[in-house]
């Protein structure tokens, strides 16, 4: 394991940079619909963490924590999901303006190492920036920091409150990452922590993440009470009376 700087002489263009949204869960904890598609604030959720990363306009003021619609943090995006759920998901994704490649599970519920690899597996980038697709307040700006982190590496990863490696929120070197989560399958090893173990890969300490962002970037929507806890803050954020501090949802 590295940590700190890149290292000298590497560098990250955005040309190489893959956006992988995972969705191929089963939302048991969301009831009897696909978290990846519910709307949230009317939006689809799978739709607000493609936006972010494409850079599209968001009706939601910018805060600390959130660029506004910009630049994209990634050229192409890649979709990872159970075959089932194809048709629905690009209805929630039509008109984005990078290309879209998917990444269909041949084999459902194999977990997330299954996804983050056919996702590697998929992506035209050397790097992939994963992102959960129920991660609707992912800060762009912090995910291009990850991605500068991991050139001439093999993964960035950050680590909040010290404890929780934040795997579904990270940068991947495709090719070594793809290979590691094979092995790990293949030994029957459904932790995404294995295959994080076999690679050359530096760690966004929790200091770090609080001075590039807030944890707002790592919030994930479960259940129904997270989903309305969601839609609250971004009710607030819409209408001003949030606290205005980088807590606020945006
Ligand atoms: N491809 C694939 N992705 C998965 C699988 N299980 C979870 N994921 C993804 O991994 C991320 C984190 O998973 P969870 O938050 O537990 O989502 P989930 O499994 O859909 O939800 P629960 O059933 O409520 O645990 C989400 O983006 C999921 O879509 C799987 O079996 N295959």
């Amino acid at each position: 394991m590295t940590t700190g700087a890149s290292p000298a002489g590497a560098s990250l263009t955005e040309a190489t940079l893959t956006g992988a949204v995972l969705a191929g869960g089963r939302s048991t904890r969301f009831g009897d619909r696909d978290k990846a598609v519910a709307p949230l604030a009317g939006v689809p959720m799978v739709r607000r963490v493609a936006d972010r990363l494409v850079g599209a306009d968001d009706p939601i003021p910018p805060g600390a924590d959130r660029a506004a619609g910009g630049d994209p943090v990634v050229d192409e995006l890649v979709i990872n999901c159970r075959p089932d759920q194809r048709a629905a998901i690009a209805d929630a994704l039509s008109g984005l303006p990078v290309p879209l490649r998917w990444a269909v599970d041949e084999e459902p519920d194999l977990g997330p190492v299954a996804g983050i690899r056919n996702a590697c597996r998929a992506a035209a980038g050397e790097y992939v920036a994963v992102v959960a697709c129920d991660m609707p307040f992912v800060d762009p700006g912090f995910l291009a920091g990850l991605a500068a982190d991991a050139a001439g590496r093999e993964a960035a990863i950050p680590r909040l409150d010290d404890r929780w490696l934040q795997t579904t929120q990270a940068v991947y070197r495709a090719e070594p990452m793809a290979a590691a989560c094979d092995r790990a399958l293949a030994r029957g090893d459904r932790k995404v922590l294995a295959p994080i173990e076999e690679l050359d890969r530096t760690v966004v300490d929790d200091a770090e993440i609080r001075e590039r962002t807030t944890e707002r970037t790592f919030t994930n929507v479960n259940t129904d009470a997270e989903l309305a806890e969601a839609e609250t803050a971004i009710g607030e954020a819409l209408s001003g009376s949030g606290s205005g501090s980088d807590d606020d949802a945006q």
